[in-house]
């Protein structure tokens, strides 16, 4: 059973279609990319999906439950399942507090004891690669890649089954790009997570989906694996992006 399923969805902002008839799913374990243009619809899919917005028309089941429409104990329980990692961490993470502390903050509003959330908290450190020293730093002491590290870090606290990452390597340069996005890789080989992921780059998206829908205009013109739209994208909006994305993703460095 998917875990998330979005059916034919409809979204408008005034008179302007941010999205037409829009369905997808994702399941346990799966990454899906949504690939398209700024403007396109990516980051209001995204909205629907976490529950933020309600569509016009059409549903969204995550876990078999309206994730819009979930009140108090229930809606706490799917927020802790269904998790976001947004593009800009230094905007949405508090700069008063240290990185330890935005990592323990999921945990005690979803009813981790105090005693045990250090031990969890450099749990989640070392899952997303940081060193435990720097939970003692705030954020603007912080580079993007770390940052980024952080607000996964924050996002897994709760052990959620699926990751909703708006655009969240596109601030970051090409290798430290690489390497989250094989962090990510690991990360759900290890814990059977689900990402949807979203990005305009073809060639990020190429490297951990194993799906891909292309978002064009708030339409969805053409899905499928992503090997497959990387060696023969039918339409050629799909090709355009391709062609946008010519600039391939280094080879992670090991350490
Ligand atoms: N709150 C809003 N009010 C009015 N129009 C909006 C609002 N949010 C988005 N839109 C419009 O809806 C369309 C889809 O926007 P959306 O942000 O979902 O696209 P996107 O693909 O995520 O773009 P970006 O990558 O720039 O964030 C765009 O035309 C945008 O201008």
């Amino acid at each position: 059973m998917p875990l998330l399923t979005i059916e034919a969805v409809h979204k408008k902002y005034g008179p302007r279609t941010a999205l037409a008839d829009v369905s997808l799913r994702v399941a346990p374990g799966e990454t899906v990319g949504l690939v398209g243009e700024s403007g396109s619809g990516k980051s209001t899919l995204a909205r629907l999906a976490l529950g933020l917005l309600a569509p016009d028309s059409g549903t969204v089941r995550f876990a078999d439950q309206d994730p819009y429409r979930l009140r108090g104990r229930s809606a706490r329980s799917v927020r802790a399942r269904l998790q976001f990692v947004p593009q800009h961490p230094r905007g949405s993470l508090n700069p008063a507090l240290r990185a330890g502390a935005a990592v323990a903050d999921p945990l005690r509003l979803h009813g981790t004891p105090r005693r045990d959330r250090p031990e969890q908290v450099a749990e989640l450190f070392q899952q997303v690669g940081l060193k435990p020293e720097l939970a003692r730093r705030y954020p603007r002491e912080l580079s993007g890649g770390q940052l980024q590290r952080v607000a996964l870090a924050r996002a897994l606290a709760t052990r959620p089954e699926l990751v909703v990452c708006d655009e969240p390597t596109s601030a970051l340069d090409r290798s430290v790009q690489a390497r989250l996005l094989d962090l990510l890789t690991g990360l759900q080989e290890r814990t059977g997570l689900a990402f949807l992921f979203i990005s305009h780059d073809l060639a990020v998206v190429r490297r951990l989906a194993h799906r891909v829908l292309v978002l064009r205009n708030g339409v969805v013109v053409e899905q499928g694996p992503a090997e497959q739209l990387w060696s023969d994208p039918q339409h050629p909006y799909t090709r355009a992006l391709l062609d946008a994305a010519t600039d391939q993703l280094p080879n992670p460095i090991t350490h």
